[in-house]
């Protein structure tokens, strides 16, 4: 690995790098920046949690004039928590540079958006409909637009959302240079970038596997109507410092969240449909270590770098490979280890295999855990704790009454009574009734089995119901120009119309 020292950056931009704790370029970081600093159109593929955001993110702020007031970058994502994720990163390492940066993104009230954009940003990230909203209103102007980054660049081509792509595009000068990044690039999807890229670099950080070998892989076959209480032991066994749950539906993570908290787990859910401020309120829980758990749709499978993410458990097998690929890419991230436990069902089992076919990895078989064995896992925990708060010491006030005690009483009981306390009660009893979801049908088709991730032919063949928080959705969420042009109120912009194949949305 380089130092950034030799990448030729500014003083500006190596003391703001060297301010977030960074010391080495990852590879990713080490052969795009240079690229990207001559100004090549440039296609960056690199495993997830390998730090592509400052790839794309330090030679786009190099390239900004801080001294001519308007916007010069354009940087796309997803969802909403990315946008605002991708915003803060970016303006950490701009911090030395002078550079203003900007997140716009649905749910957030428009008006304060105008505010803010009275600063003069010179770089905007933005997700696409709030975007367009901004574009119509001529609150936000791309005409000096030089540099456009798509972040989760296969998912922004992907047929929910490339007609807004396609329309933001059109506003940017064509002599503009554009960086598409993402873990996964289907061969499909990199076909299209041709249509918007020009000679484009492709930089390709692919080691043997798409996935990041300091994740650990597991499935576990079981029955749907066991998922749940599997779930809560493999929580008490593996005792995690922070858990992702992947839900299929909206309507699974709202059951799973509420039967979580329940049996006494500190959980909250995100999804499409509950409003900016409980997202928010989820995400900033979460990173604060509020929660042992966030339930989630698909909607956080992406891009989300939340440090502390121990486990995911992939309560539904994920629809196609790449999810599964970003989902479990929440954890074991910049250099950290992870694990990751997807639960299949048994009419699932080839679904299963035609993921581990992409990704070219296996996930080893584990075994329903015994209520013995999570019994001793949350004993294991209270001892853990027991011990932990006895090494802190400041102990003081509490010895006299201890010598006293242990005059009447044998130490062995008394810690044993300390540790059945310590213990979390199981609420096993809680009768907990979760809606059983159909089980993933994999279609049968040859796609991508000799080169998953890069060139090569193969088939798409993506259902038209992936995650939850895109399928049967109303037009309402899109309605462009209602009145408080808050359009994404009720759901994620990441939630897009129904796939019901390419035809444009009457409100459009
Ligand atoms: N050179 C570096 N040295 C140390 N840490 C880094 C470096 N570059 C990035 N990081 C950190 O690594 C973490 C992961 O980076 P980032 O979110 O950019 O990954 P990513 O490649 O975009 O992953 P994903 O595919 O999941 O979006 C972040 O916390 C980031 O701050
Ligand atoms: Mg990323």
């Amino acid at each position: 690995m380089a130092t950034f020292n030799e990448l030729g950056l500014s003083p500006q931009m190596t003391r703001a790098i060297s301010e977030m704790g960074f010391e080495e370029a990852t590879p990713i970081q080490e052969k795009t920046i240079p690229l990207a600093l001559q100004g090549s159109d440039i296609i960056g593929q690199a495993q997830t949690g390998t730090g592509k955001t400052a790839a794309f993110g330090i030679p786009v702020i190099e390239r900004v004039d801080p001294t001519n007031p308007v916007i010069q970058a354009l940087i796309m994502a997803p969802t909403r928590e990315l946008a605002i994720q991708v915003a803060e990163e970016v303006g950490r390492l701009g911090s030395r540079s002078g550079v203003r940066v900007l997140p716009v993104y649905g749910g957030q009230e428009i008006s304060r958006q105008i505010r803010a954009l009275k600063n003069r940003p010179h770089i905007i990230i933005g997700t696409p409909g709030r975007l367009l909203d901004h574009i119509r209103r001529k609150t936000i102007r791309l005409q000096n637009v030089a540099t456009v980054v798509l972040d989760e660049a296969d998912e922004m081509l992907d047929m929910g959302f490339v007609e807004d792509i396609e329309s933001i595009l059109t506003e940017i000068p064509e002599e503009r240079q554009s960086l598409f990044f993402s873990a996964t690039m289907p061969p499909q999807i990199k076909r299209l970038t041709e249509k918007f890229l020009r000679n484009p670099q492709h930089v390709a950080i692919q080691a043997k596997e798409v996935t990041v070998p300091n994740i650990s892989q597991y499935y576990m076959e079981l029955q749907e109507r066991q998922k749940f209480d599997v779930l809560c032991r493999l929580l008490d066994i593996d005792s995690p410092e922070l858990a992702i749950v992947f839900g299929r539906t909206k309507r699974r993570v709202d059951e799973l969240n509420d039967a979580l908290n329940k049996r006494g787990y500190m959980a909250e859910g995100i999804h499409g449909d509950l409003s900016q401020r409980q997202r928010d309120v989820a995400m900033r829980k979460f990173r604060e270590g509020q929660l042992e758990v966030l339930v989630a749709t698909d909607v956080a499978a992406r891009g989300l770098d939340v440090s502390g993410v121990t486990h995911v458990y992939n309560f539904d097998i994920p629809q196609d490979p790449e999810s599964y690929v970003h989902r479990i890419g929440r954890t074991g991230r910049a250099g950290k280890t992870g694990s990751a436990v997807t639960f299949v069902t048994p009419r699932e089992s080839d679904h299963r295999k035609i993921i581990e076919k992409v990704t070219k990895r296996q996930m080893d078989r584990r075994a329903i855990p015994s209520m013995v064995e999570a019994m001793e896992g949350k004993q294991r925990i209270a001892l853990d704790r027991l011990v932990e708060v006895m090494e802190e010491g400041g102990l003081n006030d509490y010895q006299g009454m201890a010598e006293e005690v242990l005059n009447t009483y044998n130490s062995i009981d008394l810690v044993a009574a300390a540790l059945k306390m310590l213990t979390k009660s199981t609420n096993s009893d809680v009768d907990i009734q979760l809606t059983a979801e159909a089980p993933v049908r994999s279609k049968k088709i040859k796609r991508r089995d000799s080169k998953p991730f890069g060139n090569g032919g193969g088939n798409r063949g993506r259902g038209g119901d992936r995650g939850g928080d895109r399928g049967g959705r109303s037009g309402g969420d899109r309605n462009r120009g209602g009145g408080s042009g808050d359009r994404n109120r009720s759901g994620g912009d990441r939630d897009r119309r129904p796939r019901t194949g390419g035809k444009p949305k009457q409100d459009r």
